[in-house]
């Protein structure tokens, strides 16, 4: 199949019209002794050029499994299959699995970088936040004084005092300062698109607001693609174009953040929604969902969420539900969509109002 053939359908772009990024069919095993632990599961997603696309999932759903899936960073023994397709604005679409070891560290960090958790592991100790900017220009070839000039604007485009992050260690920054000097790390090379696994939860409450509207500007000027995972709906709400949902390994629903906010299709988003705190609505009206998620080992045959679903029948104990279109741009993986809206309303209005809406 060349590459030209994996550009999909109409219906399989949900509305994306300028795809940045391209997942087919995308799953990773790992054998384990107890049996085949299936931790992505015929994941089709879509990223669309200069869009800020969130992946909200509970923990162990499979989110940095997809995360490392797009850069073919899955690690041993994990098996990753499938088609991954990178589209540069200029140039041939790269097909990102048939990459040398040499092209992907390219394409890491100058087309699709990755901030992830915890910015303490990602930066040596023993090194100043200096030396690691300075390294990865090296690295890559890059002129180190036009680099560094980068480098300090992209601090202070952060709100930090350049000079003085740059002659810092890891362990002088605290918190907030450290992952805001790593994403700034992470565009130091003119990324297209930004991956970024739970960027903010290690912070507090505060920190995560103000680092997402510093996200918001620097995707604006450093005209970026973000993808933004994590378990904290309500936040990635207020950031996202877009949100796919995942539950046991697979996307269970995608569409426009306030599509799925207000009309959600799958009985898990809107128990989701149900479950999730915001601001406006109080805790007495959260309504946790019952069960607990699937191991990945043992994940019921049919849809996976069937034996948590109050709208399942047999039909889904039976047959795993393609993608049913509920708008041009709005797709979830339920036979029950319309039932599901009736079945469990929403306790609260989950709705957010987007800086660039009336
Ligand atoms: N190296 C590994 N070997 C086997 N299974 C793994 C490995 N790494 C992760 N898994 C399994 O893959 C599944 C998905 O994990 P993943 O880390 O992607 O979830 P997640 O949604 O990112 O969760 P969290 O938010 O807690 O990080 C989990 O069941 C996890 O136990």
């Amino acid at each position: 199949m060349s590459l030209n053939d994996t550009f999909t359908s109409e219906t399989e772009l949900h509305g994306v019209s300028d795809p940045i990024i391209e997942i087919r069919d995308a799953e990773v095993v790992f054998e384990m002794d107890r049996g085949v632990s299936r931790v992505l599961d015929n994941v089709n997603l879509t990223v669309e050029r200069g869009e800020i696309l969130g992946i909200v999932g509970e923990s162990g759903s499979g989110k940095s499994m997809l995360a490392s899936a797009i850069l073919d960073a899955v690690v041993d023994p994990g098996i990753l299959s499938g088609s991954i397709t990178y589209y540069p604005e200029n140039g041939d679409p790269i097909d990102v699995l048939s990459l040398s070891d040499e092209e992907l560290r390219k394409l890491r960090w100058e087309s699709i970088s990755m901030v992830f958790q915890g910015a303490m592991t990602s930066f040596n100790p023993t090194m100043s936040i200096r030396g690691h900017f300075e390294e990865t220009l090296d690295a890559h070839d890059f002129d180190i004084e036009e680099g560094m000039e980068r480098g300090h604007q992209i601090l202070s485009d952060l709100y930090l005092e350049s000079e003085r992050v740059m002659d810092s260690y890891p362990h002088e920054l605290s918190g907030g300062m450290r992952q805001r000097a790593l994403i700034a790390l992470s565009v130091l090379l003119e990324p297209d698109v930004l991956v970024m696994d739970e960027p903010t939860a290690a912070l507090d409450l505060l920190m995560q607001r103000s680092i997402l509207a510093l996200l918001e500007s620097l995707k604006e000027k450093y005209d970026l693609t973000m993808v933004f995972i994590t378990h904290d709906l309500p936040l990635v709400a207020e950031l996202s174009d877009r949100l796919a949902v995942m539950y046991a390994f697979e996307l269970i629903e995608q569409g426009p953040t306030n599509e799925i906010l207000q009309n959600a299709g799958h009985p898990y988003t809107r128990s989701l929604l149900n479950a999730t705190p915001n601001l406006d609505a109080p805790l007495s009206e959260m309504r946790p969902i019952e069960g607990s998620a699937p191991d990945p080992v043992n994940v019921p045959k049919g849809c996976s969420y069937h034996p948590r679903c109050s709208v399942a029948n047999n039909r889904c104990v039976e047959a795993d539900p393609e993608y049913q279109q509920i708008t041009e741009e709005h797709v979830a993986a339920c036979f029950h969509c319309d039932d599901a809206v009736e079945a469990i309303p929403l306790t609260h209005d989950q709705a957010v109002v987007q800086e660039d809406e009336p």
